[in-house]
């Protein structure tokens, strides 16, 4: 028997897949438009939601290679919403353990009538009953004569990211990619030690356990605090109060790389929502030396919002494009963390999977290398520029680099290894590069980071 709220979050979940694969927007963004129009949600229905939609688009190939052996038409060919109706269905089954199977088909069929398809619902219903079987067994594509289908539909990844990676990696790093940006990322937070936590708690790990039942290790990086789940900021006067911000490791390792001493004229280029400022200032930059600059106007409202939590003020904030906005403006400094493919941080946002094209990647290459020129004026000179991006593709990061440094020989690298903390030394290149793939081991984004010194 189907509950209203049991079909209400099944028909959330499918709009949001809906939006996100049709219309190109980011799962975060479509869910919390969702949300909003649905007040009534509880934590836990929300949580529910997130991970049938989260799962949904990392195992989607998978699902749509099981469900399309199942059909007597191309899965394409089907509505968007019976699509993406029978992917949140065959997730629940296959991946969600506490969700009965009955209850998954049942409530599952009755979303899809709200959601605006009712004439598909006998439909969804005989595939989901035949996927909750689990007794067909559908050949897999052979891994030695047909690796790119193999890898895409075993890993669940588009084939050309499968393609380049397989033509590009070690075979070791390549299953490690694709096996490990499977995974549900943990998150890390950083701590911000200009603010006193709460009710005189002097550890935050023990803070976070005592109010929030949320357990946490601490990482080698110095106040870098892993948790098992993210606590309810809403509730905690910890986050209220600026005590940390979100920061996965491997950002807070590209943004240590800008070891700027207190005087330092500072600007972070492309700064929106300012959690590597915020990193800048916390380790020691004075906030009036600190520029910060980005062109959307949203992110930086929550930059500013950022900025007052943990209690930054007296920073100049520049809205537009930087290169304009910067014209005629000298600094010590530059962190440039370029706007990019988001190819190191896919197990975050796992709808870069099918969003994604090669051209992006090309495209991005380009406004980075844009940046990177125009910039480059505004080093002074002994000063650095420093170049980070959540991506380890090869057009973003060392080609980027090198042709740069081509065009710009008034620059060169400088060797990272003093600003790196010894448990990541080794992600330093022989080239001097900051490279990390994601998949590896420590369990850390995808980043790339260089240090380049104007000498003349
Ligand atoms: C990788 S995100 C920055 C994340 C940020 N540094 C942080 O740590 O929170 C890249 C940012 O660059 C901004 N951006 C892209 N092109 C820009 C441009 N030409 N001028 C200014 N900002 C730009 C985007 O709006 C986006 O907020």
């Amino acid at each position: 028997m189907s509950t209203r709220t049991g079909s209400l979050t099944r028909a959330i979940a499918i709009d949001a897949l809906t939006h996100v694969l049709t219309r190109n927007i980011h799962s975060d963004v479509a869910l919390e438009k969702l949300f909003a129009s649905h007040p009534n949600l509880r934590t836990l229905d929300k949580a529910f939601i997130y991970e049938m939609v989260f799962g949904s688009l990392r195992w989607l190939a998978k699902m749509d290679w099981i469900m399309s052996h199942m059909l007597d038409r191309s899965f394409s060919s089907l509505d968007p919403r019976v699509a993406n109706a029978l992917r949140i269905g065959t997730y629940q089954i296959y991946y969600m353990d506490r969700v009965p199977e009955r209850a998954a088909v049942s409530e599952t069929v009755e979303a899809v009538k709200q959601v605006g398809v009712p004439n598909a619902a006998s439909l969804v219903n005989a595939i989901l009953r035949r996927v909750a079987k689990k007794s067909e067994y559908f050949p897999k594509p052979d891994k030695v004569t047909q690796p790119v289908e193999y890898y895409s539909m075993h890993h669940s990844f588009s084939q050309w990211m499968v393609e380049r990676w397989h033509k590009q990696l070690s075979l070791e790093r390549f299953e490690y990619l694709l096996s490990n940006n499977n995974r549900i990322p943990k998150n890390t937070l950083k701590l911000i030690t200009k603010n006193p936590l709460p009710d005189n708690e002097y550890d935050l790990a023990t803070y976070l356990l005592k109010t929030q039942s949320v357990e946490s290790s601490w990482q080698p990086l110095p106040g870098a605090l892993r948790i098992e789940s993210l606590p309810k900021f809403n509730e905690c006067e910890a986050f209220k109060k600026g005590c940390y911000i979100v920061q996965d490791e491997a950002a807070q390792l590209s943004a240590s790389l800008v070891q700027a001493s207190q005087s330092d004229t500072v600007l972070d280029a492309c700064a929106a929502p300012g959690g590597k400022s915020i990193y800048l200032w916390e380790s020691g930059v004075a906030s009036e030396n600190l520029t910060v600059c980005d062109f959307a106007q949203k992110r930086l409202k929550i930059l500013r919002e950022n900025f007052e939590r943990v209690g930054l003020q007296g920073t100049t904030i520049l809205h537009g494009d930087v290169v304009e906005q910067c014209q005629g403006k000298v600094f010590q400094k530059i962190l440039l963390d370029a706007p990019c493919s988001a190819m190191g941080v896919i197990r975050r946002h796992p709808e870069i999977k099918w969003l994604r094209t090669p051209s992006d990647i090309q495209n991005c290459a380009i406004e980075q290398a844009r940046l990177l020129d125009g910039l480059s004026k505004n080093v002074a000179i002994g000063g650095e520029l420093i170049y980070i991006v959540c991506s380890f593709e090869l057009e973003e990061t060392i080609h980027q680099i090198n042709s740069f440094l081509e065009k710009h020989p008034e620059y060169e690298k400088v060797c990272p290894l003093d600003r790196i903390h010894d448990f990541y030394k080794k992600y330093v290149t022989r080239e001097n590069e900051l490279l990390i793939y994601s998949g590896n081991p420590d369990d850390i984004d995808g980043f790339f980071g260089v240090v380049l010194k104007r000498n003349s």
